[in-house]
This record gives C-alpha cells, sequence and structure tokens, in this order.
C-alpha cells in the first residue's frame, strides 16, 4: 500500500521519514499554508532521498505554468491538485507536464453527492485523494471524512484515503475502506510542518503489525498450496 506523508518542510525529518517505511513524500506548494515551501527548499530535501521515493508536490487553483516549474525545479514525481481544478484543466496540465508524472486530484468530501464527482476525473487523472471538506481551509485539517459514506466508493482508477488519519485512528479507517494507499499530515506532527518521527514510527509499527496479521490469515487459508510449493522444491 502506498503512504504519503505530506507537508515536510525539512531535509532531515524528509530523510528520516523515508528510512521509516513511508512511499510518498509530499511537499506543500500552496502560499497561504503553514506548511509552504518553495521549489529550491523541496529540491534541497528530496536530494538527500534516493530517487525511488515518490515525491508529490500539494498545489491549490495554479495555473499549469506554475506547475511545470516548481515539478522540474523540485524534482518532483507528481502533483496533487487540491483546489477546485477543472477535469478540463487536468487534461490541459497533463500535456504540459513531463511524460511520467503522476496527477492526483485531490476531492474533498463534504457529503456522498462530493463522490460523484469522480467520475469527471477518472479519465484525466492518474490517481484519486478524498480529503475532509472545510468551509475555510483546503487542506491540512485534521478533520476525518465520514468513513461509512465512502464504503460504495470505488472508482475505476486508484485512490487516496485522506484526512484526519493518526496513527491512532488509521486501523479503524483501513478496516472499514480498502483504499490504494492513505495520505497523512497534521496527525503526525508537533506544529504545522514539523513532523514528530515517534508519531511517524508510530504508524509504520500500526502498519506492519496490520500486514503481519494479514499474511498470517491468508496463509492459514491456503494450507494445500503451501505444502505443494514444498514438495515441489524437494530432489
Ligand atoms: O497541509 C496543508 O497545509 C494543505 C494546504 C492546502 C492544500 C492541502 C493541504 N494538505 C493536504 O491535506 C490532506 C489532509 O491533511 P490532514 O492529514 O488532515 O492534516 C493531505 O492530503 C495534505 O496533502
Amino acid at each position: 500500500m502506498r503512504v504519503k506523508i505530506c507537508g515536510i518542510t525539512k531535509p532531515e525529518q524528509g530523510q528520516a521519514i523515508a528510512q521509516l517505511g513511508a512511499t510518498a513524500l509530499g511537499f506543500i506548494c500552496v502560499p497561504a499554508s503553514p506548511r509552504y515551501i518553495t521549489a529550491t527548499q523541496i529540491q534541497a530535501i528530496v536530494s538527500r532521498i534516493p530517487q525511488h521515493f515518490e515525491r508529490i508536490g500539494v498545489f491549490a487553483n495554479t495555473t499549469c505554468a506554475e506547475i511545470f516549474q516548481v515539478v522540474t525545479d523540485g524534482d518532483l514525481t507528481g502533483v496533487q491538485l487540491h483546489g477546485e481544478e477543472s477535469p478540463e484543466f487536468c487534461t490541459q496540465l497533463r500535456q504540459s507536464l513531463p511524460t511520467g508524472v503522476e496527477i492526483i486530484k485531490a476531492l474533498r468530501v463534504r457529503n456522498s453527492q462530493a463522490l460523484a464527482q469522480a467520475n469527471f476525473y477518472v479519465d484525466c487523472v492518474d490517481t484519486l485523494l478524498l480529503d475532509a471538506y472545510h468551509p475555510q481551509m483546503l487542506g491540512g485539517t485534521g478533520k476525518t471524512i465520514d468513513w461509512i459514506t465512502l464504503q460504495q466508493f470505488c472508482p475505476s482508477c486508484p485512490w487516496l484515503l485522506a484526512g484526519g488519519l493518526t496513527p491512532e485512528n488509521v486501523n479503524d479507517a483501513l478496516n472499514q475502506l480498502k483504499p490504494n494507499g492513505i495520505d497523512l499530515s497534521s496527525g503526525v506532527e508537533r506544529a504545522p510542518g514539523d513532523k514528530d518521527l515517534t508519531k511517524v514510527a508510530q504508524l509504520f509499527r500500526q502498519l506492519a503489525a496490520r500486514k503481519t496479521l494479514a499474511d498470517a490469515e491468508l496463509n492459514s487459508k491456503i494450507p494445500h498450496e503451501s505444502s505443494a510449493r514444498r514438495e515441489i522444491r524437494l530432489p
């Protein structure tokens, strides 16, 4: 499962979070956010992590030219659109970005009708992300979505769950939903932009324990297959 830790502002924290098990690091490129950093600051962080980690820039209601510049200067592998970007804008952005750059469209879920919007985006983005709705803030709110309303959500492209996830509630969320990945920001912070590495480590311990349990359950369900595999290996 993809695990994106977002709102990173400090090189040493980016490095530590990658080592702890994140698959993606997120950088806030929205000037109004307390987690905002420039392309030069992003570059300083990503230069310290191996190339296989995903590096996602979060934008809201800006231009294709601005996004292109930050992607290039910051050496990003993907962009997350967190504002009111239309499907047409996503299509236009695809044409202006280098090939292979992932486009993630965030939908801020106010009610179940908001999920219907997903249909308009599935053909022009790579991935959807669901975040909680807040009347004054675009993201990083720490508010959870009412997960029950997402139980029928099954878009034809991969999707990430965001919104108020913490090491304490992530198990509950993943017991109810099966996203392709999760995205955490304020739930693993001491203050905006200052990640709490103890909480990040706690998160990855929870996820590892879940995986061990799931693997054990799977193995107990296929005893014949595993003994057949053992027999094949015998001389
Ligand atoms: O984090 C921000 O400051 C931010 C600003 C503008 C747009 C998006 C932002 N963050 C995104 O919000 C979600 C959820 O955050 P949280 O876990 O509830 O704190 C996450 O995808 C961030 O990328």
